[in-house]
């Protein structure tokens, strides 16, 4: 079985008035090679609140990313806008900056009502970015966009010579299997419902992408070991371990700045609040989170 792929999606580091903080770069990717054991982070995706950002902004964040990941980590740059144009900006932008590889998610303003026009919209962003393997980020509960997995990539390499797979963050299981089965085999599905990677593996995907491996990153390896190992017993108790914090944090209205909140209590990372209108978590409130992680996973 090929090497499975851990990636973090990362939050963007502000500082107390919400503008960008460029400092918490170099010891953000400290954190996650040496303690989280992650070799791989989606920058400016749904966690990294790349939205609200502008494509300034954006491409600051990406630069300093690629910058300090230099021969330690891969990135992955979300360059996804509702802007056709900026998208292929911040594409263009990724080749400047020597990226790994980019992805795209569907805009969803205006939306595209068929796989056809999602396909041509991935092939316009493409273009602007021809040599970077490219990803298209599927997340329908986010974009409103439901057209399914599988049609938005049947025969997309012809439009995209440099199509390698899709960071797939969706429930529909169905639509992952077909998706692997009528893939060529060196495209990637990387699974991002965290609550239940172990089932997105078993369907097939060929690792992760998602927010909690940002703290989570230590335990999230050893379920995929259990899993390519054949230990299901091992990878559900983990995968298990992992439902019991996400219910416990979703019993605070789990959302970004909750999620933020706990990454900077448990890798005590300066990330600063999230912007609105995410609202900022009180760190009191996320303290039961944090002793329910102590308690769960005392180390890694
Ligand atoms: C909506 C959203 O942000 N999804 C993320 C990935 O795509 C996940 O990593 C979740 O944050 C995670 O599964 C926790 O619910
Ligand atoms: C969670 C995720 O994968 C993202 O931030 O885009």
């Amino acid at each position: 079985m090929a090497d499975k792929k851990l990636v973090a999606a990362t939050f963007t580091p502000f500082d107390s008035k919400c503008e960008v903080n460029l400092s918490q770069i170099g010891p953000y990717i400290d954190y996650l090679t040496k303690r989280q054991g992650v070799k791989s982070v989606f920058v400016n995706g749904t966690t990294g609140e790349s939205l609200s950002l502008s494509v300034a902004e954006r491409k600051m964040l990406a630069e300093e990313w690629c910058k300090k990941a230099k021969g330690k980590m891969e990135v992955i740059v979300h360059v996804g806008c509702m802007s056709l144009k900026d998208s292929q900006e911040l594409a263009r932008h990724a080749v400047e900056i020597q990226a790994d590889a980019i992805a795209v998610m569907a805009p969803f303003f205006l939306k595209p009502k068929t796989a056809e026009a999602l396909r041509l919209y991935l092939q316009e962003v493409a273009l602007a970015a021809p040599i970077l393997p490219f990803y298209y980020y599927h997340i329908p509960a986010i974009t409103g966009v439901h057209v399914p997995a599988r049609d938005v990539i049947a025969n997309i390499q012809e439009l995209i010579p440099m199509f390698r797979g899709v960071k797939f963050s969706d429930t529909d299981l169905m639509d992952l299997g077909q998706c692997v089965s009528s893939s060529p085999p060196q495209w990637s599905f990387l699974y991002g419902v965290d609550e239940q990677l172990l089932a997105g593996l078993a369907m097939g995907a060929d690792g992760a992408a998602g927010s909690t491996y940002n703290y989570l990153g230590c335990h999230a390896n050893k379920l995929i070991a259990a899993f390519k190992n054949c230990d299901l017993d091992r990878a559900r108790e983990i995968q298990f371990k992992l439902q019991e914090l996400l219910s416990c944090a979703r019993n605070f209205g789990f959302d970004l700045g909750v999620n933020k909140q706990l990454m900077i209590n448990v890798s005590g990372l300066l990330l600063g609040p999230p912007r609105l209108p995410v609202m900022p978590c009180p760190p009191s409130n996320v303290q039961a989170i944090a002793k329910k992680y102590l308690e769960i996973f005392p180390e890694c």
